[in-house]
């Protein structure tokens, strides 16, 4: 039992003093905002690959194909899994590539830039918003005297944490740049969180991941975290217990046993 209780405030299991929030979907409503530019982007492709093979078009679906093969991953590593779950290899590009690269010839990589343009055009219109409920939590985890640490895939991490203000909130941030920059694999690996973990100083089963992306889940379960708390923003929560989580909420603000 912790001295003073502040895991249990958190509906936290005992022992785990840090936090590990992913952000798209935990912390803020980006994950539709991803899975809108992935499902533009896929279907343009999509729709020029069959012109050329004379194959029936299949849409990028935004529930199935983004839960399965895109949500949680690296940016590159979401383009190379769902486009091998229809039988197409690119070739991998460079970080160069453009995003307006003419379909036939595309890249990962230029498929991801791509992607990542629509994306902020998209955030550029529409701004961030951030989940209250999150937010509230963030708070009482800091003011509880919990380490928090944000690990996403997001190589647009710290962008979405400044304009939205959460970046005084967290202590530390492993992100898409981070992994790019250390060589880490990606969710559903769990060398992201451990990162997190060790920028703050716990050990595994001392911290609780927070995810609602079944790759993320994954990850906290093969990581040996303290807690893998689901975050189901969209029906999901039966797979995110099955591939991982421990506790399934639709708000963080359930656990501060607030009503929701
Ligand atoms: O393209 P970015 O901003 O680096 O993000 C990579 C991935 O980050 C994850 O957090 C999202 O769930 C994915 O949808 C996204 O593709």
């Amino acid at each position: 039992m912790d001295e003073d209780g502040s895991a249990e405030v958190l509906g936290l299991p005992d022992g785990v003093t840090a936090c590990l929030f992913d952000l798209d979907g935990v912390l803020t409503n980006t994950a539709a905002v991803h899975d809108k530019a992935w499902k533009a982007t896929f279907d343009g492709f999509l729709r020029a690959h069959v012109e050329r093979t004379g194959e029936p078009f299949r849409e990028f679906d935004p529930d199935a194909d983004y839960s399965t093969h895109v949500d949680g991953k690296p940016r590159a590593d979401g383009v190379r899994d769902f486009l091998a779950s229809r039988g197409i290899h690119l070739p991998e590009g460079g970080p160069d590539d453009p995003a307006d690269q003419p379909y036939e010839d595309t890249t990962v990589a230029g498929l991801g830039n791509r992607k990542n343009a629509d994306l902020l055009r998209r955030i550029d219109a529409d701004g961030v918003e951030v989940y209250e409920g999150s937010r509230r939590y963030l708070r009482a985890a800091r003011d509880a005297g919990l380490r928090r640490a944000v690990v996403s895939s997001s190589a647009n991490t710290r962008q979405v944490l400044e304009v939205t203000g959460l970046a005084e909130l967290v202590e530390a941030r492993v992100d898409g740049v981070t992994l790019q920059e250390e060589h880490l694999a990606g969710k559903p690996a769990p060398d992201s969180f451990l990162a997190g973990a060790r920028a703050l100083g716990v050990a595994p089963e001392q911290a609780a991941v927070f995810e609602d992306a079944l790759s993320g889940v994954q990850a906290g379960r093969a990581g040996g975290f303290g807690a893998v708390v689901g975050v189901d923003r969209v029906g999901h929560g039966a797979a995110l217990r099955e591939h991982g989580a421990s506790v399934v909420v639709t708000d963080l603000s359930q656990l501060l046993g607030e009503d929701r």
